[in-house]
């Protein structure tokens, strides 16, 4: 079995220490269902203020793995530590505080549309902090601000707010307790190319001014190109290769190097972004 490729920092770091610290370590992860095994003994690491995106073949285990991650699937076996926290062996408290500090943006959006956006943001303080309306309202206008939604944004319907509109303010529910990691599943999908730009800007943004960590699901080869510090290659049950862009070319695979190589990555690989040394072919 090959050896998973471990990150080779070669940029420049912020707060080096702070950098490294690891806010969420999977160790030897089995998961299944019946008879089929998805993940086996799997193993990965992010670090604190890193937008860690995930790719993989459809079928892979990308959401299973998130969902795992977040206790929505059970584990066959092995251990995932968030923030310091053993979930299985953890008490109630530390439980309860753990989920405080997890922010959860889902595929397409997940907003209840019996609820206005407003309502939606104010859900987990209702669920996890003892406030006053005033000040839930109050909140919930800096969280849309925050996303870059106007304040008439929050008395509307879902079903009256455009396809990015709906990510926004289901990324401003996601940061409603003022998260430490949030996980993102394929927030770009449904998007414009535009629209998709906009949102991985925003979520750069909000990772430098919060120092959020960013656990990002993703097929777009932009938002991987654009925003991640470091990319995670989920193939044959487990991480097949972690590290740079530089190493995602390097690595010798057909599905990664069609994936990074292939017709669709040409067509966003810029300058900036090649390698040294690849010439544009
Ligand atoms: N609740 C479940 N019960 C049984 N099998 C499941 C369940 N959830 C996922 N699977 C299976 O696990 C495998 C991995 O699915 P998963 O949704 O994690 O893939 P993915 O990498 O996220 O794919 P995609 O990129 O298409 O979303 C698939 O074969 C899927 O059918």
């Amino acid at each position: 079995m090959e050896d998973v490729q471990t990150f080779d920092n070669t940029k420049p770091a912020k707060t080096k220490s702070d950098e490294r610290k690891v806010v969420l370590s999977v160790k030897d992860l089995t998961v299944g269902f019946g008879s089929k095994l998805v993940l086996d003994n799997l193993n990965l690491d992010i670090y604190r203020g890193e937008i860690l995106g995930f790719v993989g073949a459809s079928g892979t285990g990308k959401s299973v793995l998130m969902r795992t991650v977040l206790r929505l699937l059970p584990q066959r076996s092995g251990t995932i530590e968030i923030l310091g926290v053993d979930y299985a062996t953890a008490d109630e408290q530390q439980r309860v505080a753990l989920d405080t500090r997890l922010g959860v943006l889902f595929q397409h959006g997940a907003l209840f549309s019996a609820l206005t956006v407003k309502e939606n943001i104010q859900l987990p303080m209702r669920e996890y902090l003892d406030l006053p309306q005033s000040l839930m309202d109050e909140l919930a206008y800096v969280k849309l601000e925050m996303v870059g939604l106007p304040p008439d944004a929050a008395d509307k319907y879902p079903s009256e707010l455009s396809g990015g509109m709906i990510k926004r303010a289901a990324l401003a529910r996601a940061l409603a307790l003022d998260p430490d990691l949030v996980f993102l599943d394929e927030p770009t999908s449904g998007l414009d190319p535009i629209g998709a730009a906009d949102f991985d800007a925003l979520i750069a943004r909000l990772r430098d001014t919060l120092g959020l960590t960013v656990y990002m699901v993703t097929h777009d080869l932009d938002s991987l190109f654009s925003v991640c510090d470091r990319i995670a290659v989920l193939g044959q049950k487990r991480v097949l290769v972690e590290g740079t862009l530089e190493d995602m070319f390097a690595f010798d695979d057909p599905w990664v190097q069609s994936y990074f190589k292939g017709k669709r990555a040409r067509s966003v690989v810029t300058d900036e972004t090649r390698p040294d040394g690849e010439s544009e072919k």
